[in-house]
Parts: C-alpha cells; sequence; structure tokens
C-alpha cells in the first residue's frame, strides 16, 4: 500500500482558523446581555466545525456545520480529530457538548461516498480516520455529552454512544440507532462494543442484526439516550447535565471513565492495523460497493 498521510499531514493541510469570540448562535456569547463585556472565551473554526469555549465555565460547544447531513467524510473527520485534540490539551476545558447546526440532522453517519468507488489507498485512509475519531472521543478525558438535535443514523449514532451522555430532542421524527445491515454492511466490534456498554448485549444484538433505526422516544425506553427535551430545552438542558458532572472532582471522574472504557480502546488500539485491512477487504469487494451504490441510489429517490 501507498505511504498514509498521517493526521499531522492531514492537521497541517487542513488549516484550522482561529477566531476571536464567535458568536455562536448556541454560544455563551449570543447569550451574553448587550453592553456587558465578554468573560474570557475562545472560539475557532474550520469549514465544517464551530468551536467555542467559555473559560469562565471550561465548557466548549462543539457544532456541526457541514450541510447538507453533516455526513463524517475524511475531511469533516479530520477537522473533528483536530478540534478534540486542541480542547483535550487546553486546560480550561474540562467538558465539551456537541450538536449539529444543520436543521433536523445531527450526523448521517459515515460518508458513504468515501466509502464508493475510491481506491484501497482511500478507504485505509478514511478508515483510520473513523478510528482516530473514535479513540479519541471515547477516550476522552473531558467529560462529552451529545446534544441530539436531529437523527443520528450509524456512525451519526457512534458519536453519540461515545459521549459520556446523550440528550435528544424528543421530536419521533429523529431517529437513531445502528442501522449498517440494512446498507449490507457490519458494524465492526468497536461500534459494537461501545454500543453493548450503553444499551446491553441482548438489544445490541437484536438491534444491530435488523439494523434497526429508533425514533426518539423509543430510543430513550431502552436507554440509547438518557434524556428527552423540547429542542428550545435542549441547550440548557445540556448545560445543566454538564454542570452536574463537572461538579466533581476531575481526577475521581476520569479514573473511572477509564476504568470502565479502557479494555473496549484497547481492544482496538492492540488490532488497529488489522481492522484496517478487514474493513478495505470486506468495504472494497464488489458485492458490498454494488450494495452501497443501491443504498445511495435508493436515498435518490426517497426523493423524487
Ligand atoms: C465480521 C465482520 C467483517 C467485516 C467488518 C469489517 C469492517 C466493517 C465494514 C464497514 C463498516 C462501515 C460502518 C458504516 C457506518 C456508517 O455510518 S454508514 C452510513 C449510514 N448512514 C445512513 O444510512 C444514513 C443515510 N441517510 C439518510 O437516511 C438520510 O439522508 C437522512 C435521514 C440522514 C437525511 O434525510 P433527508 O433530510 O431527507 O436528506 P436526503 O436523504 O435527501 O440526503 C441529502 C443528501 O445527502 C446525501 N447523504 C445522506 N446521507 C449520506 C451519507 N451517510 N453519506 C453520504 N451522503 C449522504 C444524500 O444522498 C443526498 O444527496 P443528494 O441526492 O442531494 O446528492
Amino acid at each position: 500500500m501507498a505511504a498514509v498521510p498521517t493526521l499531522a499531514r492531514r492537521i497541517a493541510r487542513s488549516g484550522v482558523r482561529p477566531l476571536c469570540r464567535w458568536p455562536l448562535a448556541w454560544g455563551r456569547a449570543a447569550r451574553q446581555p448587550p453592553g456587558l463585556p465578554l468573560a474570557p472565551c475562545r472560539a475557532f473554526s474550520n469549514n465544517k466545525i464551530l468551536v467555542e469555549l467559555d473559560e469562565s465555565s471550561g465548557v466548549a460547544m462543539m457544532k456541526f456545520k457541514s450541510p447538507p447531513v453533516n455526513s463524517l467524510s475524511l475531511d469533516f473527520l479530520t477537522e473533528f480529530c483536530i478540534s478534540l485534540e486542541k480542547l483535550e490539551n487546553d486546560r480550561a476545558c474540562r467538558g465539551v457538548i456537541f450538536a449539529s447546526a444543520v436543521p433536523r440532522i445531527f450526523s448521517s453517519g459515515l460518508d458513504i461516498t468515501e466509502m464508493s468507488g475510491k481506491s484501497m489507498e482511500h478507504y485505509a485512509e478514511f478508515w483510520r480516520a473513523v478510528q482516530e475519531m473514535w479513540l479519541r472521543l471515547y477516550g476522552s478525558n473531558m467529560v462529552t455529552i451529545a446534544a441530539v438535535n436531529g437523527s443520528s443514523p450509524a456512525g451519526g449514532c457512534l458519536v453519540a454512544l461515545s459521549c459520556d451522555y446523550r440528550i435528544m430532542v424528543e421530536n419521533p421524527k429523529f431517529s437513531i440507532g445502528l442501522n449498517e445491515a440494512q446498507l449490507g454492511i457490519v458494524a465492526p466490534f468497536w461500534f459494537k462494543d461501545t454500543f453493548v456498554n450503553v444499551v446491553g448485549h441482548r438489544i445490541a444484538e437484536r438491534s444491530l442484526q435488523l439494523g434497526s433505526l429508533y425514533p426518539a422516544p423509543e430510543a430513550l425506553k431502552f436507554g440509547l439516550v438518557d434524556e428527552l427535551v423540547p429542542e428550545e430545552k435542549l441547550q440548557e438542558k445540556a448545560m445543566a447535565v454538564m454542570a452536574q458532572w463537572l461538579a466533581l472532582p476531575d481526577h475521581a471522574r476520569q479514573l473511572t471513565k477509564s476504568m470502565m472504557r479502557k479494555a473496549v480502546l484497547d481492544r482496538l488500539v492492540a488490532h488497529r492495523e488489522e481492522d484496517v485491512q478487514n474493513f478495505v477487504s470486506f468495504i472494497s469487494k464488489e458485492s458490498i460497493q454494488k450494495s452501497l451504490r443501491m443504498y445511495m441510489e435508493m436515498l435518490k429517490k426517497k426523493k423524487s
């Protein structure tokens, strides 16, 4: 295989731009009463993700803004990893809330166009980026809360599952789940492990085999999400839950989180390259490529 672009090289190519006091619609700056000086706040933005860190509370808001559906493309994943790493290394940041800036969609999951009609090298590079995203998010020392303000299939669901807490908008039109089987593909073992750790083995097994997507009220019933709220209350609720989690000493919470997640993280770390090779050989099969093409066709037909 050709030389693999490292995350560092992808970071260098991506050109993250620091911004000062970015007025996010969902951010502290937007809530600041006019005329008052802003409390310390730092923000940075790249093409697909906006981040605002409120230094007074230690809470960052990360918003996905990759229309039409926040699909997890290679560029998106690279920006996600850079943003998370910056926050992880920032002593002022103790917690992150993830939400979407795209109406009705949290994230549509892995970008199918990255897994279809591309070279083996591209599939390998893409899969390394997916692994990196999960390792950083699931292994984060910060408190992570998913404010799921829209549908969240497959990889989008994985992002939410990898957080410490999930709050979803109570709209029954918004669905969430690991629906890979519906595309004729298979959720890898670390997607499955993350899912099992949230909902338990039986529900995970049934849901994965059926590729089930659950409307928000159903997802709440078996703990796929922790709470439902009306859309207008989502930010307030996410901040309240964050305050509750941040009230504990960081070291105790972090060590506990690590104890609960380490085995699952270590399993991928130990088999990372093997997992890449499995993905590449699976996804490049003509039968799998055909399934993905048919699925994309189905998405397009649904519109007309
Ligand atoms: C033993 C094991 C052996 C081997 C295993 C080894 C490896 C594992 C192998 C594979 C693992 C892969 C894991 C994959 C994870 C994934 O995340 S796959 C992606 C799954 N996602 C979906 O199924 C969601 C599909 N999308 C939708 O359902 C809908 O688009 C939506 C509900 C998100 C939004 O609906 P609408 O608002 O109605 O929007 P449209 O449907 O019209 O979409 C607009 C536009 O966006 C395109 N699009 C949608 N989703 C994606 C996507 N995920 N990737 C790329 N593009 C997407 C859609 O086609 C439309 O495009 P245009 O028609 O406008 O060009």
